[in-house]
């Protein structure tokens, strides 16, 4: 049995494929493949095992039905088109529960950044401009008691809003499809309708699926209703805001800030206005980029490509 693999992954998830005798073909070039690449590679192949941005998307999976299992190296997958897998019969995978942890550091280390305009400091005195202590420059604001507002708290959200509570007494309040129990019981969070998070948070923070409901739902009509003072942050996906909206509401004080890990598209252009802008953070789309999570990405999207290859329900499914 063959898999191919879009691009390098840990070796622990490597060394788990090879142990159970699966041939591995990894593509190495330092660029996405294009949509008929990829087709081409998977005919040779019984599996696939996708990080990035390939569209998994109704004409790949006609091409390629002969496929055992498409196993995802993210949680997210709004990449795949679920609905044409299940009419084919593919199984597909994702690595839900072990990005959590990192993927909430990267929004809190975002939020704090912001809020005190370190990227932006950091940038000014690599150009030099570190002359004088101005008691009145460099300001940030402070997060301490503040409101968090969480759109989508599921996983990450759950673990983004106890290191807020921990780190700054923070009270929660956040907007889902249902209700998050667990959350309410454990952390306190108080569900509140999409406009009561808009206007009453300090901070939102997305932590949804992109799906066809909450693309650009960050938009000038949303942006309108936050707190002048409010920082957006965004680690879910570039396309849950509507970017120019963005600009222009940092622009017009509509907000006073924004920490972004996904953009719309990525990587950025160089020359973006926000990269550019005081208050705002910019990373490149590395919130589970940590050596220990990786690792454990790596782990399930192997176990994954294993079990559909033996044609076992995946042990963490999409489809
Ligand atoms: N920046 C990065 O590197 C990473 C980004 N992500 C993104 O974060 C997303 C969330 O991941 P998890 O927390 O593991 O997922 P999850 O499924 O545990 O949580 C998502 C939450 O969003 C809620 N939701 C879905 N649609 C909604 C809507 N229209 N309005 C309000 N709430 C809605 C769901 O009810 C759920 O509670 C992923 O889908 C992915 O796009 C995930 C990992 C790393
Ligand atoms: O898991 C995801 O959805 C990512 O974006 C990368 O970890």
């Amino acid at each position: 049995m063959k898999v191919f693999i879009t691009r390098n992954i840990p070796a622990t998830g490597l060394q788990l494929l090879r142990e159970a005798g699966i041939e591995t073909t990894i593509w190495t070039d330092r660029r996405d493949l294009t949509p008929d690449e990829l087709i081409s590679r998977c005919k040779e192949h019984d599996a696939l095992l996708s990080s990035g941005p390939n569209k998994i998307d109704r004409s790949f999976l006609e091409a390629c039905k002969h496929l055992k299992v498409v196993s995802l190296l993210s949680v997210g997958y709004d990449n795949v088109d679920v609905e044409a897998a299940k009419t084919l019969g593919i199984p597909v995978g994702n690595t839900p529960g072990v990005l959590s942890g990192a993927t909430a550091d990267t929004a809190f280390l975002l939020m704090l950044s912001v809020s005190r305009k370190a990227f932006f400091m950091h940038k000014e005195i690599l150009k030099g401009n570190w002359n004088f202590w101005d008691p009145t420059a460099n300001l940030g604001i402070e997060l301490n008691g503040k409101t968090l507002g969480i759109l989508g708290l599921g996983k990450i959200g759950f673990e983004l809003a106890k290191k807020c509570i921990g780190a700054y007494d923070m009270k929660v309040i956040y907007h889902n499809r249902g209700r998050n129990e667990e959350a309410e019981k454990k952390l306190g969070a108080v569900r509140v309708s999409f406009d009561e998070l808009l206007q009453q948070s300090d901070v939102v923070s997305v932590h949804t699926a992109l799906t066809p409901e909450t693309t650009g739902i960050f938009d000038k009509a949303a942006f309108s209703k936050m707190k002048p003072s409010s920082i957006f942050i965004n680690t879910a996906r570039g396309g849950v805001h509507n970017e120019p909206d963005l600009v222009a509401a940092l622009q017009n004080g509509m907000i006073w800030g924004a920490g972004l890990d996904v953009t719309n598209p990525e990587p950025m252009e160089p020359g973006n206005p926000l990269l550019e802008m005081p208050n705002v953070a910019i990373l490149p789309h590395i919130g589970s980029a940590t050596e220990e999570t990786r690792a454990a990405m790596s782990v399930i999207a192997a176990r994954n490509v294993i079990a559909g290859l033996k044609g076992d329900k995946l042990p963490h499914s999409v489809v």
